[in-house]
């Protein structure tokens, strides 16, 4: 039973106005704290810039709070109250007075039904307009002798997903729904897959089970950090505020085509190409491609030592290859098993020749400093590292791709399809990124960039080493004074350096510029958005990226797009977590309404019949509307179309194959949502590719209000119920023509 309650205002009120006095209090204790930090008062630099950071979050924390501070009130059947809010907050006798979301005693305010109240009696939801209540709904949940609901909470819901979209995705936090609450909860270690049709929360939900596990696991989340993958830049802007918003911000958000560091790609490749690159087949490509540069001398080469002239022959140069491959290291590494087996057979030759009548292997001693001579003057011969180079050359995941890509021969050597075949000046791809990562593996490091790398690390550890040194020196004037969290007492310290290296580990950087900086990062939890577009390939590469194996996958396999990209879960991740992985699916479409789902429903039917279409969770009574335009109409009317949002609240898009004027591509919209969306030229979107009704399905479902469709062609026949066009749009077309007249 639902009641809107007016006769409770006022003490409500007082109670939210009590509440919204201590959240001012911890603001103030934290904006305290936080100068204080800043001041840093003596302590070490490390340790000002970790409480700095923490105070700064707190301060964030509690900022992002008062938006909408508490939702309602959940009264237990014992009698017992909780209010139930976006952060926890006591009062002055330590008593708590607002419960956070993600705490198990807030979960029954999201969970109860009337068929199952778990103990409650009453779910009371708040309507807020700033710090002011305006108005209060009371479910009785399961009371005896009383018929009990199930559609709870649906006055706070529809007036959420009815409200015009703004600037980016809304948290949900106030009106999660049953379905939803168990999957930001479930407590699943490994990978959980959440699918369900388009606007059915697999997103939002994602990102709330993410500050779901920040709060639980805050320690474990906090040291490696959480990554979130979505498909292009809009959709992250899409998403960018929904963590924030709920106090979480220190989470690596990115897309594909940036999961190398220091690269953004974005361009894509044709669906032959992307298909062969997506697939792990393409392994055995990369392998033989390397392989290809692994090479044996024609001719002998002759090198002209002081003394002697030696030959780097094939089957010298064939054991050293045989040697250095079996040695297991990555290419670049194993440049010096065979530098050492080149070198040692040609020093013995040369020596041999040049100790001719003075000196014989017997003369250990001898022996051993001719051929150490012998090496040094063959290591310092440019013509000996020019063999090298061309034998066995330092490659990078870069140069080697590029030069597969560019050259039909070394594809064919390599077993890869024409279909790779580029110039060298194109840009990189989407489907690049993980085969550059894959690289970065099988090639291994540059030993030359290795060592100066190395070199600057000892240099910085050496500064940090004469910094810990006089750390000491205070530490042994006072043994009480040492700071607990270095974890080791004075005796433990033997040398400076080990303090040092503890010093390094508390690296104070922002988490998320380490961890994005970072080719070798691995995170403690991955979510993966629009999953079924990624491949083979990009699997692998998140795959590295967490070790432990503990992802929230979000898709919905009806929605894909590429052509490399998941055909069933299991195919995905089988391979990686055989059988050991959950599965949830969503089912309430929150965004877009039961007239516009029908029109995308026929769609489905279409391409995908077994899949059941999401059921709206309101109607709007509006019609999608079609029109048909002439090619010199087309123009004015999508002007139409936009000056008539324009004056309306909320956002809109137009959705049109590339070339349409002032249109987005479907696959440019992908998780996105707009109030209006005018689809041009569907019949032209079906016929794009072996995927276009997948992407038409995508464009129609981006709607939370209302859907046109202009056309110039027939009109597909799964559009074919769409109403007239309203005015001023008609007008555009001369008034007289009927949607989907032919
Ligand atoms: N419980 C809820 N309360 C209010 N709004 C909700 C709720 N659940 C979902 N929504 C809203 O529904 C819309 C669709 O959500 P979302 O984008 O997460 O769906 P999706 O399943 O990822 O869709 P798609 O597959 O089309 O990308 C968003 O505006 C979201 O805020």
């Amino acid at each position: 039973m639902r009641v809107d309650v007016d006769g409770d205002l006022g003490t409500e009120q007082r109670y939210l106005a009590g509440l919204y006095a201590r959240l001012d209090a911890e603001r103030a204790r934290a904006g305290a704290e936080h100068t204080a930090a800043l001041a840093g008062d003596g302590e070490r630099a490390m340790d000002r810039d970790v409480r700095v950071r923490a105070t700064a979050r707190r301060m964030r924390q509690l900022d992002v709070a008062d938006h909408g501070l508490c939702f309602g009130r959940l009264d237990a059947q014992d009698g017992e109250r909780r209010y139930v809010g976006r952060i926890g907050l006591r009062d002055e006798h330590d008593e708590p007075v607002l419960i956070d979301w993600r705490a198990p005693a807030a979960r029954p305010f999201y969970t109860a039904t009337g068929a199952h109240p778990e103990g409650m009696r009453r779910r009371r939801q708040f309507h807020t307009r700033a710090r002011r209540l305006v108005g209060i709904t009371d479910e009785v949940l399961g009371r005896p002798g009383e018929p009990g609901t199930d559609d709870h909470g649906d006055a706070a819901l529809l007036a959420a997903v009815n409200a015009p979209r703004g600037e980016g995705m809304r948290d949900i936090v106030a009106t999660i729904q049953a379905e939803q609450d168990e999957i930001i909860r479930l407590d699943h270690p490994g990978v959980t897959v959440i699918e369900g049709g388009p606007g059915t929360g697999k997103t939002v939900v994602a990102l709330h089970r993410v500050a779901y596990l920040l709060y639980t696991q805050r320690e474990r989340m906090e040291r490696h950090g959480v990554l979130v993958v979505g498909p292009n830049p809009a959709f992250l802007r899409h998403i960018g505020r929904v963590l924030p918003s709920l106090g979480e911000s220190d989470v690596v958000v990115t897309t594909p085509g940036d999961l190398v560091p220091g690269r953004h790609v974005t361009a894509e490749d044709p669906p032959a190409a992307a298909v062969a690159k997506g697939s792990l087949a393409i392994l055995d490509v990369l392998a033989a491609a390397v392989a290809d540069h692994q090479r044996l001398p024609a001719e002998p080469v002759a090198l002209e030592l002081s003394d002697v002239v030696v030959r780097l022959d094939a089957a010298t140069a064939g054991w050293a290859r045989e040697e250095a491959r079996a040695s297991g290291r990555p290419h670049n590494e194993a440049r010096a098993v065979f530098t050492e087996i080149v070198t040692y057979v040609l020093t013995e030759r040369a020596a041999s020749r040049v100790a001719r009548g003075w000196v014989t292997r017997d003369d250990r001693d001898a022996w051993a400093d001719l051929t150490r001579d012998l090496a040094d003057e063959l290591h310092a011969d440019a013509a000996f590292t020019a063999a090298l180079d061309a034998l066995w050359p330092v490659l990078t995941p870069e140069g080697l791709l590029a030069g597969l890509y560019a050259d039909p021969d070394r594809l064919r050597a390599a077993g890869a399809l024409p279909a790779l075949f580029r110039s060298t000046g194109d840009a990189w791809t989407v489907a690049d990124v993980p085969l550059l990562d894959e690289l970065v593996d099988l090639l291994g490091r540059d030993p030359a960039v290795t060592r100066e790398q190395e070199r600057a690390a000892q240099a910085a550890e050496a500064r940090e080493a004469a910094y810990a040194a006089g750390v000491m020196e205070i530490l042994t004037l006072d043994r009480e004074e040492l700071d607990e969290d270095l974890g080791v007492t004075v005796d433990d310290l033997t040398h400076a350096g080990v303090l040092a290296e503890r010093f390094d580990e508390r690296d104070t950087r922002d988490l998320v510029e380490r961890a994005a900086a970072d080719r070798d990062w691995t995170y403690r939890h991955v979510v993966v958005d629009e999953a079924q577009e990624l491949s083979e390939m990009d699997w692998r590469v998140l795959m590295r990226r967490c070790p432990s194996r503990s992802f929230t996958v979000v898709g919905d396999l009806a929605q894909r797009r590429s052509p490399a990209g998941a055909r069933s879960w299991d195919a995905v991740l089988d391979r990686y977590v055989p059988e050991r992985w959950a599965y949830r699916s969503l089912t309430i479409n929150y965004r877009t309404p039961a007239e516009i789902m029908a029109v995308a429903a026929a769609v489905l039917a279409g391409f995908a019949r077994e899949v059941t279409p999401p059921e709206s969770v309101r109607a709007s009574g509006v019609r999608p509307w079609a029109l048909r335009v002439t090619d010199d109409e087309l123009p004015a009317a999508i002007a139409a179309f936009v000056r008539d949002e324009d004056g309306r609240e909320g956002t809109s898009v137009v959705i049109g194959p590339p070339g349409t004027p002032g249109a987005v591509p479907p696959s440019g919209t992908k998780g996105l949502e707009f109030d209006a969306v005018l689809v041009v030229d569907p019949d032209r979107i079906l016929a794009e590719g072996p995927r276009g009704a997948a992407e038409l399905y995508v464009a129609l479902t981006r709607a939370t209000q209302r859907l046109g469709v202009l056309h110039r062609g027939p009109l597909p026949a799964a559009l074919a119920g769409l109403a007239p066009a309203p005015e001023p749009l008609r007008s555009c077309a001369g008034g007289h023509r009927r949607a989907g007249a032919g």
